[in-house]
This record gives C-alpha cells, structure tokens and sequence, in this order.
C-alpha cells in the first residue's frame, strides 16, 4: 500500500494545463523527489495534495483514503504537512512560540491561530499540557539544532535556520508525510550538507516520509531514493537517482549536457 497515491490527475487553470495526468506513488518510508524546470507543476503538485487547491481532475489517496480537496486543515489532520518555497513563519514570535503555534492548530497558516494560542496560555498559564508540549516543541528544536536559538525572534534567524525551524513546525503538526518545498533554497554548501543529514535522520528516527521539491541536484541524487521529473505539467521520467540523471529526456529537458560531464 502507497503512503500517497496520485491517480491521474490534471490542474487547469483557464486556458493553461499546470499538470496534466500525473500518477504519483510514495511508499511509507522513502525519500522522494519531485524536480523539473520553471513552471513545470511542481509546487502545484503540493498544492493540490495539501487542498489548496481542487484538483481538475483524478484522485488523491493517502492511506488509501481518499483526501482530493478536502479542506488544507482537514489534510493536516490525516498526517500530511507542508514547507514553503517563500518562507511562512510568525516573524514576531520566537522560534520556540513558532513550534507551539503549530502544535496547538494543525494549520496555524494565519493570525486566528496566533490569538487562540496566546488566549489559551494566558487564561490558563503553564497548565501541565502547556508544559508537555513546550517539552516537546524543545526536543523537535533539538533534532534540527535549533535549541540555542528557542527564546530569539524567529525573524533574527538566519535564512538556513528559518528553513530548519519551518521543517520543525510541519513536523509538531504531527504529520507523518513532510511535504518539502525548496528546502535548501538559500543555504550556504555546509548548511545544506547539515540539511541532508537532518532529513535522513527524521526520516529515520520520527518514521517519517518525505515528499520533497528541489534545484539542488546534488543535494536531490544524494538524498532521494526515488524520483518523478516533470515537464510542462507532465511527467517525463521516474525512477532512482543514477536512471533519472542519465535519462535523455530528463538531461534534454532540465539537468542539461553540462550535468553528464561536470555535474556529479
Ligand atoms: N493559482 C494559479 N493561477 C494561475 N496559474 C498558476 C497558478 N499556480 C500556478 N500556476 C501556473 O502553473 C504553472 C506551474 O507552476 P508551478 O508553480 O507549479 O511550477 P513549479 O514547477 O513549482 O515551478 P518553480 O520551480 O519555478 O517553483 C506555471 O505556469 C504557473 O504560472
């Protein structure tokens, strides 16, 4: 049984075909890709898997319940989160506040989850679950090396740390999928090599599955065990690291003929 199944499906919008006819398998446990150029679905992949939006056609399945277009907080109750290309933390609040957002509201996309976390600490106090869950929110701060920098303003973080703290808020969802977009964008060499580490060991350690966009090709034929190329909101090639990057189709449309000679 699939983690996560795509069946077929299409997103038009108006006139243009963002993906059209993608099938799609994740198996529980792996570390999948999802690359390709500009433009070529990507990001509306996720967009449609996390309810963003309604697919024109097909199904989405995850544990073979059938999840297409059920409202993103719905989807984020069955076990399925989220990072951004675009970063989305709360910049006022602390790194440590940003995690327990998370935890408190399964969405905590928006201002309403703010108010409903901050009201309920303040007319409680430290009650013992507050207490429990701000245990937890440091653990997971801990697992992605973000522990010294619990009490600092998420915004004074530095670009590579804000891409750590927005995995560790999808994780306190308690999401079993982690759908990751972009995740190195902006990282310096060594923080993306700490990023590859950081992934595989979640995976590992939290028995996550991950679903994941990325340009980094080093970073994706080193982390992924298996990989979809898309093109034109189509699919061009799946498969492992070492058939993906020798596909013809795949080094025509994306990695292009310097990746053959000097790319690995
Ligand atoms: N809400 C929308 N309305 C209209 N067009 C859209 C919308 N969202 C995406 N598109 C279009 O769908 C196509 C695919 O976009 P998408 O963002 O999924 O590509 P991508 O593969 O993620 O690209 P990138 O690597 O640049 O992030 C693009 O032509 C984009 O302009």
């Amino acid at each position: 049984m699939s983690l996560l199944t795509l069946e077929n499906v299409t997103m038009k919008f108006g006139g243009l075909t963002a993906v059209k006819d993608v099938t799609l398998r994740v198996e529980e446990g792996e570390i999948f890709g999802l690359i390709g150029p500009n433009g070529a679905g990507k990001t509306t992949i996720f967009n449609m898997i996390t309810g963003h939006y309604k697919p024109t056609d097909g199904r989405i399945l995850f544990r073979e319940n059938e999840i297409t277009a059920l409202q993103p907080d719905k989807i984020t109750r069955t076990g399925i989160a989220r990072t951004f290309q675009n970063i989305r933390l709360f910049r006022d609040l602390t790194v440590l506040e940003n995690v327990m957002v998370s935890q408190h509201h399964t969405i905590a996309s928006n201002g309403k989850a703010v108010s409903w976390f901050f009201k309920s600490v303040t007319r409680l106090g430290y009650s013992e679950k507050e207490r429990e869950m701000r245990n937890k929110a440091l653990e997971l701060l801990s697992v992605l090396g973000l522990e010294m920098l619990a009490n600092e303003k998420s915004s004074a973080l530095s670009y590579g740390s804000q891409r750590l703290l927005e995995i560790a808020r999808a994780m306190a969802t308690g999401a079993t999928l982690l759908l990751l977009d972009e995740p190195a964008a902006g990282m310096n060499a060594s923080e993306t090599a700490g990023l590859v580490d950081t992934i595989r060991r979640i995976r590992d350690d939290f028995g996550l599955t991950v679903l994941l966009i990325e340009h980094d090709m080093k970073l994706v034929m080193g982390l992924c065990e298996r990989i979809m190329v898309l093109d034109h909101g189509r699919t061009i090639s799946e498969g492992d690291p070492a058939f993906v990057q020798k596909d013809v189709r795949v080094i025509e449309a994306y990695l292009g003929r310097e990746w053959v000679t000097v790319g690995k």
